[in-house]
C-alpha cells in the first residue's frame, strides 16, 4: 500500500518518527514534507497529501501538525478528500469502517508517539465496510457537487 505522509513544523518530528515505523512495516512512503521544523504553514500540506490521495496518485494520506485541526480542516477542502482529525483508536477504525476517512489528521501536539502509532496502525487495517455507509459518502459527495466545488 502507497501511504502520503505530509506535515508543518510541528509535525515534522512526528513525520519522521512515522516514516520509518512505516516502513519498518512494509508500507511504501511517499513524503511531501516539510522537511525540517522551520516554521512552515499547515494548510499547504494538508492540501498536498489531499490532493495526492483524491488524485490516486497514492491510496491513503497521514498529515500531521500541532493540533491536527488546521491540516485536517484543510486536507478536507479539497473535494473527495475525507480527513478524519484522530486522537484515539476508536475514531480512527470507525471513521474507515463507517466515514471511508482517506486522509488521517493527527496532532504532534496531542498525542505521543506510541499513540499516534497505535492510531496509524489501526486505521490503516481497517477497511471500508460499504452498504448503507457507502450511499451517506455518496450524499457527501452530492453536497460538494452542490457547493460547486
Ligand atoms: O496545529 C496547528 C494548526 O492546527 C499548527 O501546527 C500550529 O498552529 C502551528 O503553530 P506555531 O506556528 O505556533 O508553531
Amino acid at each position: 500500500m502507497k501511504i502520503v505522509i505530509g506535515s508543518d513544523h510541528a509535525g515534522f518530528k512526528l513525520k519522521e518518527i512515522l516514516i520509518d515505523y512505516l516502513q519498518e512495516n512494509g508500507f511504501q512512503i511517499i513524503d511531501l514534507g516539510t522537511y525540517s521544523d522551520e516554521s512552515v504553514d499547515y494548510p499547504v500540506y494538508g492540501e498536498k497529501v489531499a490532493r495526492s490521495v483524491v488524485n490516486h496518485q497514492t491510496d491513503l494520506g497521514i498529515a500531521i501538525c500541532g493540533t491536527g485541526i488546521g491540516i485536517g480542516i484543510a486536507a478536507n477542502k479539497v473535494p473527495g478528500c475525507r480527513a478524519v482529525i484522530c486522537s484515539e483508536p476508536y475514531s480512527a477504525k470507525m471513521s474507515r469502517q463507517h466515514n471511508d476517512a482517506n486522509v488521517l489528521a493527527i496532532g504532534s501536539r496531542v498525542v505521543g508517539v506510541e499513540a499516534a502509532k497505535m492510531i496509524v496502525d489501526t486505521w490503516l487495517k481497517t477497511e471500508f465496510l460499504g452498504g448503507r455507509h457507502a450511499q451517506r459518502i455518496d450524499m457527501i459527495r452530492k453536497i460538494e457537487i452542490k457547493k460547486g466545488c
